[in-house]
């Protein structure tokens, strides 16, 4: 994923024709565009390749099962055509490094969740988001998922990951963050969803946010 606007697009619609029209929108002001369970569920899997045009597409399926699943998934997710998949790393180091493995095959990415960004991310997750960070690191991810609503948390895992992974931050907009505080804080990238794709004019939004990151930037 090349760093140029430092943004990720979540695009959580559930019509193919909008999802198109607002990555089409909005391709200039991203580096990537973020695909979940919303978009598949309601369009089927070859949406993935539809916006490939676009941007590389991070898959957002929060990869949680056994080892011998995990891997199933992850080759469904990169035969579809993703460039990365999101996977959750509480289910300890034999899930994830199934996941890198299939990864690996294809030469494509594994962002591990650390912890999450919503309030109930500071029950069970947040007292071991560290220690999945180390694993992550050690188990040779690409990057982690860390919140932008608590960029002191991005800091902190910023310290014990270095610079070894990239960190892509959610939360940014309708959840509260800011994406020049995360970035700020040590994050790579911000994933913005409904700021961008339920403003009246979704270019506009994003372009307004990508002003602001590459404000941040120049410092
Ligand atoms: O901790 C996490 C993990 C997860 C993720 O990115 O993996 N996300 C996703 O990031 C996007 C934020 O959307 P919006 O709030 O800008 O509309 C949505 O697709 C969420 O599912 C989080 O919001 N927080």
């Amino acid at each position: 994923m090349e760093r140029k606007t430092r943004m990720i697009l979540a695009l959580d619609v559930s019509d193919r024709e909008e999802a198109l029209k607002i990555a089409e929108d909005v391709s200039e002001f991203v580096d990537a565009i973020k695909v979940g369970y919303p978009l598949v569920l309601a369009t089927g899997l070859e949406i993935i390749r539809e916006l490939a045009e676009f941007a590389p597409i991070i898959a957002d399926f929060k990869v949680a099962d056994i080892p011998n699943t995990n891997r199933l998934i992850c080759k469904q997710v990169f035969e579809a055509g993703a460039d990365a998949v999101i996977v959750q790393g509480f289910t300890g180091r034999d899930s994830l490094d199934a996941c890198i493995e299939v990864a690996s095959e294809y030469r494509r990415d594994v962002f591990v969740v650390s912890e999450m960004s919503h309030p109930g991310g500071a029950e069970f997750l947040q007292p071991v988001g560290e220690a999945i960070a180390r694993m992550a690191s050690e188990a040779g991810a690409f990057g982690l998922v860390a919140p932008a609503t608590r960029p002191e948390r991005v800091k902190k895992i910023r310290k014990i990951i270095g610079d070894k992974l990239t960190i892509i931050s959610p939360g940014v907009g309708a959840q509260g963050g800011r994406a020049s505080d995360v970035i700020a804080a040590g994050a790579d990238w911000v994933i913005v969803g409904r700021s961008i794709y339920k403003a009246e004019l979704p270019k506009e939004a994003a372009s307004e946010i990508a002003a602001e990151i590459e404000a941040e930037l120049r410092g």
